[in-house]
């Protein structure tokens, strides 16, 4: 039979499993093993591979970090305790150079950047993704929440299953190419008890390992003393100015604050609740104001990339569902392309704390599909 008419495997491949190399992008977490685990119960030719993000001893590092020694051992217990070969590379300049450098600058800049949508963007699914070909392997595999699709036109993103889970804020920069050649078999699953009960039945030693946290550079969520070890120095101390002018006080540095940040401004005992509402990085000043100033109605984004089927500026105006933050929901917009990776996004209602370094991403307002996304800016 020629192979095009042979039936798909479970990935979606016309090849049965036991020639079918999957190289499995092993962080030593569950979700990631359990999805190494299951490809080689199920006979396919699994490569297990963990990058070394950092170096585990170094300041940065946090312990049980994801790509630390302590979770490359788990990765490496999982992949005996399944006999599949697993290999460590070590990646710690290109994360540095990809990653970390830019998350520092971008605070710096006054913006709030979001380092895993890069990690996955310029480490993952690109070194890693050309590792896995170079290993001859028929796809690469990631236990990320997120559901990959074989629509009319080819492969479609789609948010995963499980809201409460869903990783496709972070992912919406991936492209059609990589898209081809990824898969993502955590996806569909209703729920991570799932996943757990999955990793039990394997009988992996990571099956009650607790979930990472946040950003895995980042100790504690303490971002701004993470960023002071890299640039120590680089963040000028400046006034904090109300929007109407008034002084109010003095702060260490824009990298200490975020548009919407309400707490630890330190500049109690005024009578109304103050946010801040812009960073002037220029002029070293954080500008609070009251909560009514926060709601954004336009949105620039640039760097746009597109995954549906039709190019961004073949339409005038067109009517999704966004995410402005990874955290919230999509809300209702209409995207007013600027030019094939620039748009205007226009949201029906006014959202809070938009901020540029984050990322827009654009949904179907009718199904799970990602249409793609773009990263926030300040606009001209
Ligand atoms: N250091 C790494 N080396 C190889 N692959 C990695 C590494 N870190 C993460 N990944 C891959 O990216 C996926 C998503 O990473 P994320 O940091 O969101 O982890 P997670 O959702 O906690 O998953 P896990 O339980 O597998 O750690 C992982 O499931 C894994 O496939």
């Amino acid at each position: 039979m020629p192979l095009d008419r042979a039936p798909l495997n479970s990935l979606g491949l016309p090849k049965p499993p036991s020639d079918t190399r999957v190289v499995v992008a092993m962080s030593g977490g569950v979700d990631s093993s359990v999805v190494a685990a299951q490809l080689a119960e199920e006979g396919y030719d699994v490569v297990g591979v963990t990058l070394q993000l950092y170096d585990h001893g170094a300041a940065l590092a946090k312990k049980g970090a994801c790509c630390a020694g302590l979770d490359i051992h788990d990765a490496r217990r999982v992949a005996e305790t399944m006999g599949f070969p697993h290999y460590v590379l070590d990646y710690e300049n290109v994360f540095r150079d990809a990653v970390i450098d830019e998350f520092a600058d971008s605070y710096l800049a006054g913006a709030t950047p979001v380092p895993c949508i890069r990690c996955n963007e310029r480490v993952k699914f690109k070194d890693l993704l050309e590792t896995a070909r170079d290993l001859d392997a028929d796809c690469m595999a990631t236990g990320h929440y997120i559901q990959r699709k074989t629509g009319p036109t080819g492969a479609e993103l789609h948010s995963a299953a499980d809201p409460q889970r869903d990783q496709s804020y972070f992912l919406f920069s991936t492209t059609r190419e990589q898209l081809d050649y990824l898969r993502f078999p955590l996806g569909h699953l209703a729920s991570k008890a799932d996943t757990r009960a999955l990793a039990e039945r394997y009988g992996l030693p990571v099956a009650d390992k607790p979930d990472s946290q946040d950003i895995c550079f980042v100790p504690n969520g303490d971002y701004a003393s993470v960023i002071e070890k890299l640039r120590p120095g680089a963040a000028d101390p400046g006034e904090i100015v109300h929007a109407d002018g008034r002084l109010l006080g003095r702060h260490d540095g824009v990298i200490h604050y975020t548009i919407g940040q309400r707490r630890g401004l330190g500049i109690g005992g005024l009578s109304e609740p103050l946010y801040v509402v812009k960073l002037d990085v220029d002029n070293a000043r954080v500008i609070v104001g009251p909560k009514d100033m926060l709601a954004t109605r336009t949105v620039p984004v640039r760097e746009i990339n597109w995954l549906g089927d039709a190019p961004l500026t073949s339409r005038a105006e067109w009517h999704v569902a966004v995410k402005v933050r990874s955290t919230r929901p999509p809300r209702e917009a209409v995207i007013r392309p600027v030019s094939e990776t620039e748009a205007e996004v226009e949201l029906v209602t006014p959202e809070e704390g938009v901020s540029p370094g984050q990322a827009c991403v654009f949904y179907d307002t009718d199904s799970t599909r990602i249409f793609g996304g773009g990263w926030i800016w300040r606009g001209n």
